[in-house]
């Protein structure tokens, strides 16, 4: 039996990128070979057993092959006479198909070293359409490593666009597509996820609203998808927090229904999209924020007292002033883009912080010692608000 660190932790260390989990594989074992070291069995579909010390995972080498439409039918071969490079040959790419021996030796027959030095994502073999969430990883691993200089290969490129026209991608669960843009979002340009799955046609199928954007014209920049890809690259700039990352990219959904908003509008296409996605309630709630009140915001110059109170009220900054700072981050970045990122402040977050802090020192434990009840409380709370605001 021989083992084998493979995949994500190989590439991490050739990159000198911090490595998170380490992948093992096993060749020329049997389930009971590891079992008789202490391993515990926790793989379903293929045997994949955790380290009795270390709790990594070493999974027997194998070969996998789709019997079906989409992800689920697959059939796994891992007999111990799987070689080390069958296994490599059923991975995405090439970076992410070379292995190292104990003795820190490199096994490299797809030639995944070459690929890291030219910064190119390129696929294994013709096996990469298998599975159609590869689709999603090579553009999120294009986010994730564009700072490094890495770009897709123009014939993995095709061949993604090849499993988008060929349906493969709708065969995804929400669930595994939400899995992926989640990290995409995290990584250091998750604009150009969204702008590989725009290339290849996947954005249309899977994120609709985003990408009629792309249609709609724009002063600040060509179209309305271009200015929110810039938008989302300004935003991840000036933070780490998926929320407000997510609420930058959907912060322009609704402008299609513009022509029918009145102060509460109602947010169909973002709730259309949040809803297909099962888009968690953390991520919609500063999004349903974005798409209502950004605009607001850039003219909170030209609002009275009474609408910006109102704006505080529908913020609920009461209860959670964290929702204010960051809709004002989401608000930041769209404006960086209009001023085409210079560094001149923001002015709506200095007037809307201060007229926060403002409306928050009227006391309302006075108000209740006046005595005021019930909803009365609420009117007097709003009327002194706004007079403080308006002196
Ligand atoms: N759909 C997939 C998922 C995984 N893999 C292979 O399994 C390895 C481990 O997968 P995973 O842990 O999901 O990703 P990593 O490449 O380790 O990257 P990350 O740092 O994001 O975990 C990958 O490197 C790749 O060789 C694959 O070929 N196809």
């Amino acid at each position: 039996m021989k083992k084998y660190l493979v995949g994500g932790a190989v590439r991490d260390i050739l990159l000198k990128q911090p490595v998170t989990d380490r992948d093992w594989v096993v060749v020329g074992a049997k389930p009971h070979d590891l079992l008789q070291e202490g391993y515990v069995q926790v793989g379903k579909d293929f045997p994949v057993f955790l380290h009795p010390k270390t709790k990594e995972e070493y999974a027997l080498a194998r070969t996998e092959r789709k019997s079906g439409l989409g992800y689920t039918g697959f059939i796994c071969d891992f007999n111990e006479n799987i070689t080390l490079q069958q296994d490599l040959e059923r991975r995405d790419l090439t970076i992410n198909a070379i292995a190292m021996d104990e003795n820190q030796q490199l096994i490299d027959p797809f030639h995944g070293v070459r690929d890291i030095n030219q910064r190119i994502l390129r696929h294994v073999s013709a096996a990469f359409t298998e599975d159609p969430l590869r689709v999603l990883r090579v553009a999120r691993f294009a986010a994730r490593f564009h700072h490094l200089g890495f770009t897709i290969a123009t014939e993995t490129l095709n061949l993604m666009q090849k499993m988008v026209i060929d349906g493969e991608i709708q065969t995804l669960t929400p669930e595994r597509v939400w899995k992926e843009t989640e990290k995409a979002l995290n990584t250091k340009d998750p604009q150009i996820f969204f702008s590989v799955l725009r290339e290849i046609g996947a954005l249309a199928i899977l994120y609709p609203e985003i990408d009629i954007l792309f249609s709609i014209p724009n002063i600040h920049q060509q179209n309305l998808g271009q200015f929110t890809l810039s938008a989302l690259k300004y935003v991840s700039e000036m933070t780490n927090e998926n929320e407000i990352r997510f609420a930058t990219l959907c912060c322009h959904v609704e402008t299609i229904n513009n022509a029918v908003k009145s102060e509460h509008p109602h947010l169909i296409q973002l709730e259309q999209l949040c809803q297909r996605c099962k888009i968690p309630n953390k991520y919609q709630k500063i999004a349903n924020l974005a798409c209502r009140y950004c605009e607001l915001i850039h003219n909170i110059g030209n609002l009275s007292a009474t609408e910006i109170v109102t704006l505080l009220n529908n913020i609920d900054v009461w209860r959670n002033p964290h929702h204010l700072q960051q809709l004002l981050i989401v608000c930041c970045a769209d404006a960086k883009v209009i001023n085409h990122n210079d560094r001149q402040l923001y002015q709506p977050k200095i007037i809307l912080e201060k007229a926060y802090q403002i409306a928050k020192s009227v006391s309302i434990k006075e108000i209740i010692a006046e005595g005021f009840v019930g909803k009365d409380i609420q009117i007097e709370l709003n009327r002194r608000r706004i007079k403080a605001l308006s002196n």
